[in-house]
């Protein structure tokens, strides 16, 4: 077929569906190396609990088209007060007993929802309030090569491998620095990629994660996981400690969450009015 003739084919097809891109935010942890009589994803940072932080990011993100959140009892009621006036929030679930288990459950729920197969998962901790709309972007914009994306940044510190004595931990290997990174959240996925990564683990009883890459690498290793860069602000609020610098970074942050609304709803209205 002809440009031409493809053009006027696609023309007569009419606009394709917007694929979607749901944001899946893991909220269902205790913080027990915090404080877990005081969740972590409710505690107020900057006068905003974390938990909207880390959903309004997400919420006003232009191409994120859902959101899904995942919650334990302990604190579904006071996120769904929260979140009352999130448009993007499709669903609010119960969580598992460890953050993959929560990762299932969202799956679960969205296959169940009928989500197509080329859909674009965005999974981020919701104890990581301040991801940035360029992350944001960079993993969607990834999932347009790769199956899988993940942000992470640079170690500046050499890392090392420890190998278990028993009675000690001695180095057991040496990274170059050079590869070596620190992994964040959003990790992003086509959701054939990611759930069938899943649906693998489900048959090793010894499969352990504390993030979803490892999923895909260990259970679909032809897919590659590509590196976004992340954030040094992307931080994960872990200890108390983190929450001095995570007021910090709050601070630092005042106003600028109005002025990019601002510059994005401008963005917008110029797009429309040039017919874009
Ligand atoms: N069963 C779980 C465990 C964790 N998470 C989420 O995964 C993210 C990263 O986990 P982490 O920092 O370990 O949070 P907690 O599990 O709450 O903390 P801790 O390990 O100290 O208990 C958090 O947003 C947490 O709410 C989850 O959704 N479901
Ligand atoms: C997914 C993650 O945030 C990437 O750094 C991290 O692995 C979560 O780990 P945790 O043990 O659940 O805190």
């Amino acid at each position: 077929m002809t440009e031409q003739a493809n053009q006027k084919h696609a023309a007569a097809r009419g606009p394709r569906p917007q694929m979607p891109v749901v944001a899946v935010v893991l909220a269902a942890g205790f913080g027990t190396r915090l404080d877990p009589g005081h969740p972590k994803q409710l505690l107020e940072v900057g006068g905003k609990a974390v938990i909207s932080w880390s959903v309004e990011a997400f919420e006003r993100h232009p191409a994120v088209t859902d959101i899904v959140v995942v919650v334990n009892p302990q604190v579904r009621a006071q996120i769904e007060g929260l979140l009352g006036s999130c448009t993007k929030l499709r669903m609010v679930i119960s969580g598992g007993s460890n953050r993959a288990d929560s990762t299932v459950e969202a799956l679960q729920a969205l296959a169940s929802a009928g989500i197509p197969e080329e859909a674009k998962i965005l999974i981020h901790d919701a104890v990581r309030p301040f991801v940035n709309a360029r992350t944001i972007d960079a993993c969607i914009e990834a999932l347009d090569e790769f199956n899988a994306a993940t942000a992470a940044v640079k170690s500046t510190d050499t890392v090392l491998l420890g190998r278990d004595l028993g009675e000690g931990t001695v180095v057991g290997s040496v990274p170059d620095r050079g590869r070596t990174f620190r992994a964040q959240t959003p990790q992003a996925f086509r959701f054939h990629t990611i759930r069938s990564a899943y649906d693998r683990a489900a048959h090793d009883p010894d499969f352990q994660a504390t993030d979803d890459t490892r999923a895909v690498l260990e259970f679909m290793p032809d897919e590659m996981v590509t590196i976004v860069a992340g954030d040094e602000t992307n931080i994960k609020i872990t200890r108390p400690e983190d929450l001095l610098y995570a007021e910090r970074i709050a601070a630092s942050l005042d106003g600028q969450d109005v002025k990019r609304q601002a510059m994005e709803e401008m963005h917008q209205m110029l797009a429309s009015a040039l017919g874009q």
